[in-house]
C-alpha cells in the first residue's frame, strides 16, 4: 500500500446532542466509512475506548461534558490518545477556531457542513492518521512479534505510573523469561527459537486482554506486560492464564533440565505509585522477583509475598 493509498475507509465516531446533525454527517460519511454516534460526551468517551475509531468528530458546544472536556480526557487516556478529532461547530469565530486546536483538535468545521468538504477533510486526517500510525509502528513495535518494543514500554511505564499516582490505583508489571531459552536455540536452532518468541508473545497477549494492558519485548527472551489499575490479585491471574496457555500450546523442548516443554518464568510487582517512588523501582522489584522464581527451580511465578 502506498501512502496515498492509505485513507481508504475508516471508523468514525460522530458526536453531537442533535440527532438532526449526526444524521447528516451519516448521510455525508455512510458509504466510504462505518459510522458511530454518541449524543454526550461520556457515552463519546466509552465508544472511542472501546471501539477505538480512526477519527471523531466533536460538537463543541453540548450540555454537561463540552466537546472541550471530552477532547481533554481522550488526549489524557493512552488508549485514546492518538484518535484524531475534528470539531465541528457553529461557532465560527477565529477564537474559538483557536481554542478548538488549542484543545488538540486536528482540524476544524463549521455548521452548517458541506458533505463534499467533510468527506474530504476526513479523507485527509485519515491519511494522515495512517501515515502516523505507521511511522508509530516502526518506531515502537518490535518487529519480530508485533509486540511493543522496549522504548514504547518506558513511555508507556512513565505514563501509566502518573495517572495512577493520580488516581491512588496500583499499577502491577510482570517480568516474563523463557527458561532454558538458549539451550532451546541450541537444539532446535535459531529461526524456531524466533518462531517460538512469536508464539509467546501471542499467548501473552490472550493472557493479558484489557485494553489498558501492555505487552512489550523487553529484552532478547524477556518480556514485560504492564497492568495498570491492577492490584497483586489480579496480576497473580494474569501470571496463572499465562502459564495455563503455555501449557496448552505444549511446545516441546527436549533440551530444557527443568521440564519436557517450553516454559516462563515470572517476577509479579505490585505497587501504588508515590511521591519518592518511581516506575524504576516497580521494574526492579518485578526483576529481582523473576530472579527469585528462576532460582527456585522455573516454571512458576514469585510475588513479593510469595
Ligand atoms: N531465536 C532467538 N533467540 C534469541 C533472541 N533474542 C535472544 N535470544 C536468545 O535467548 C537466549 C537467552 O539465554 P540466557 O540469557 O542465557 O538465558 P536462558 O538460556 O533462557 O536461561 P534462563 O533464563 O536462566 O532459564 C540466548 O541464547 C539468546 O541468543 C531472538 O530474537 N531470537
Amino acid at each position: 500500500m502506498s501512502w496515498t493509498d492509505m485513507a481508504v475507509g475508516g471508523r468514525i465516531l460522530v458526536v453531537d446532542d442533535a440527532m438532526e446533525n449526526i444524521q447528516i454527517l451519516h448521510a455525508a460519511l455512510q458509504d466510504e466509512h462505518e459510522v458511530l454516534f454518541a449524543m454526550d460526551g461520556p457515552r463519546a468517551l466509552e465508544i472511542a475506548r472501546k471501539q477505538r475509531p480512526d477519527l471523531i468528530l466533536l460538537d463543541a458546544v453540548m450540555p454537561g461534558m463540552d466537546g472541550y472536556a471530552v477532547c481533554r480526557e481522550l488526549f489524557a487516556s493512552p488508549e485514546t490518545a492518538d484518535i484524531p478529532v475534528i470539531f465541528v461547530t457553529a461557532l465560527k469565530s477565529p477564537e474559538d477556531e483557536t481554542r478548538a486546536l488549542g484543545a488538540g483538535a486536528a482540524d476544524f468545521i463549521s455548521k452548517p457542513v458541506n458533505a463534499a468538504v467533510v468527506r474530504a477533510r476526513v479523507r485527509t486526517q485519515l491519511t494522515v492518521k495512517r501515515q502516523r500510525d505507521a511511522l508509530r509502528a516502526l518506531i515502537l513495535l518490535d518487529p519480530l512479534t508485533g509486540v511493543a518494543n522496549r522504548r514504547a514500554f518506558d513511555e508507556r511505564v512513565e505514563m501509566e505510573w502518573r495517572r495512577c499516582g493520580r488516581a491512588q490505583l496500583a499499577v502491577s508489571l510482570l517480568m516474563v523469561d523463557i527458561d532454558h531459552f538458549k539451550l532451546y536455540n541450541d537444539h532446535y536452532g535459531h529461526p524456531a527459537g524466533d518462531a517460538t518468541l512469536v508464539q509467546v508473545a501471542r499467548a501473552m497477549r490472550n493472557a493479558a486482554g484489557r485494553s489498558q494492558d501492555l505487552v512489550a519485548r523487553y529484552g532478547g527472551e524477556e518480556f514485560a506486560i504492564l497492568l495498570p489499575q491492577l492490584e497483586e490479585q489480579g496480576a497473580t491471574g494474569v501470571a496463572r492464564r499465562l502459564m495455563h496457555e503455555l501449557e496448552m500450546l505444549d511446545i516441546p523442548h527436549a533440551a530444557s533440565p527443568t521440564n519436557q516443554r517450553l516454559t516462563v518464568s515470572i517476577g509479579i510487582a505490585a505497587m501504588v505509585p508515590g511521591e519518592h517512588s518511581q516506575p524504576g523501582d516497580l521494574v526492579q522489584v518485578a526483576d529481582a522477583l523473576l530472579y527469585q522464581a528462576k532460582a527456585d527451580g522455573r516454571n512458576r511465578y514469585r510475588t513479593s509475598t510469595g
